[in-house]
């Protein structure tokens, strides 16, 4: 039997990640319990009322899940997102009900707002629901030092940074180094199997945590900025938008795929396109004319900036 996975506070980010490992439980196996309507589940086990679970006994994957939220509508929006997603009910929404949701889980996933934070954490119970347990916080800016201020000790803290990819399974998600007890342990391989089953996931120091925070959390914004301008660019010189925003896309993803899976440095890349003469070096001094790259780098600056302000006291 796998644990119970509470995600205290459910909104885009919640979703996304949630979407992302249900999808890839499901990739693991199509007999996961993904609520009793689920078409493949129905398709490989006709009459069977109590779904395999695919976790068999792996205490590293989440075979329950919780989704936390404030409002009615929110929950109602939810229950259709998963299931659309699932076609079935994967998942247990609840309204107000953080207390009961924490005690009946095992690992808890803190996705909320940062300056709403302070305030789940204090309610009346959740320190004891959360004792013993794993409490993983996605928030821009809410240090480990404060949100171990606000759980008891025996509450093992981590803080992770996703981004929205993370609901198609690209996500990037960096995570902050475990405390020496937990280096190698069960939390340690729980939070892998978590992230790196929707997207790539790396450990780093949480002093780097604000330039993450700006550069692969808020990241897909900036790149479809990018995105937007370049099919602009083609629509200006007469290509239709859908086939203007497809070539666009699907070039920055070759483009980073190649990044990515080769030890080419970037500039490498860019020259082998670069004809002499050609119209790519024309495209690239206009670029460099409009300070593209100090603009790109200062825009990751200033979203560190104000990443490291977040969750934090009013100055
Ligand atoms: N958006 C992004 O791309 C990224 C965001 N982050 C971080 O993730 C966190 C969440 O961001 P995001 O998903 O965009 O935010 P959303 O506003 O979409 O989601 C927040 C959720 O928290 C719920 N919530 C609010 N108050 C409570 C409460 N008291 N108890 C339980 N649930 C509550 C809301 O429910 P209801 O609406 O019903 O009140 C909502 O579902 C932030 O801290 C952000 O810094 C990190 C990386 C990327
Ligand atoms: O803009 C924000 O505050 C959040 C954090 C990272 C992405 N979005």
């Amino acid at each position: 039997m796998g644990y119970t996975l509470c995600v205290l506070g459910c909104g885009t980010m919640g979703i996304a990640i949630t979407s992302g490992v249900l999808a890839s439980l499901d990739s693991q196996s199509p007999l996961h319990r993904l609520g009793s309507g689920h078409p493949k589940w129905e398709s490989h086990t006709p009459g069977t009322s109590t779904p395999t679970d695919v976790t068999d006994g792996d205490p590293t994957l989440p075979s329950r899940f919780i989704a936390c939220v404030t409002r009615e509508e929110s929950a109602k929006r939810l229950r259709g997102t998963f299931r659309s997603l699932t076609g079935g009910e994967a998942i247990e929404v609840t309204v107000g009900q953080n207390i009961a949701a924490v005690q009946q889980s095992d690992v808890v996933l803190l996705c909320c707002k940062p300056q709403v934070a302070h305030l789940i954490l204090n309610e009346t119970g959740v320190k004891e629901a959360l004792a013993g347990k794993l409490l993983i916080s996605i928030l821009a800016g809410v240090t480990l030092a404060q949100l171990s201020n606000w759980v008891l000790p025996s509450t093992t803290v981590i803080r992770a940074m996703p981004n929205t990819p993370c609901r198609i399974r690209e996500g990037m998600t960096v995570v902050s180094n475990l405390p020496p007890s937990d280096a190698e342990g069960l939390n340690k391989e729980i939070i892998l199997k978590i992230f790196s089953s929707i997207g790539r996931c790396r450990f780093l120091e949480e002093k780097h945590f604000d330039a993450c925070t700006a550069l692969s959390g808020s990241g897909p914004a900036f790149a479809c900025i990018f995105l937007e301008a370049m099919a602009d660019g083609g629509v200006m010189m007469g290509l239709p938008r859908a086939e203007a925003l497809e070539l666009a896309a699907q070039t920055l993803q070759g483009a980073a795929r190649m990044a990515l899976q080769s030890d080419v440095h970037p500039a490498q890349i860019k020259d082998s396109v670069t004809t002499p003469g050609g119209c790519t070096i024309a495209g690239l001094l206009a670029l460099e004319d409009g300070r593209v790259r100090s603009t790109i780098a200062r825009a990751i600056q200033v979203a560190t900036e104000r990443a490291s302000e977040l969750g934090q006291p009013a100055k």
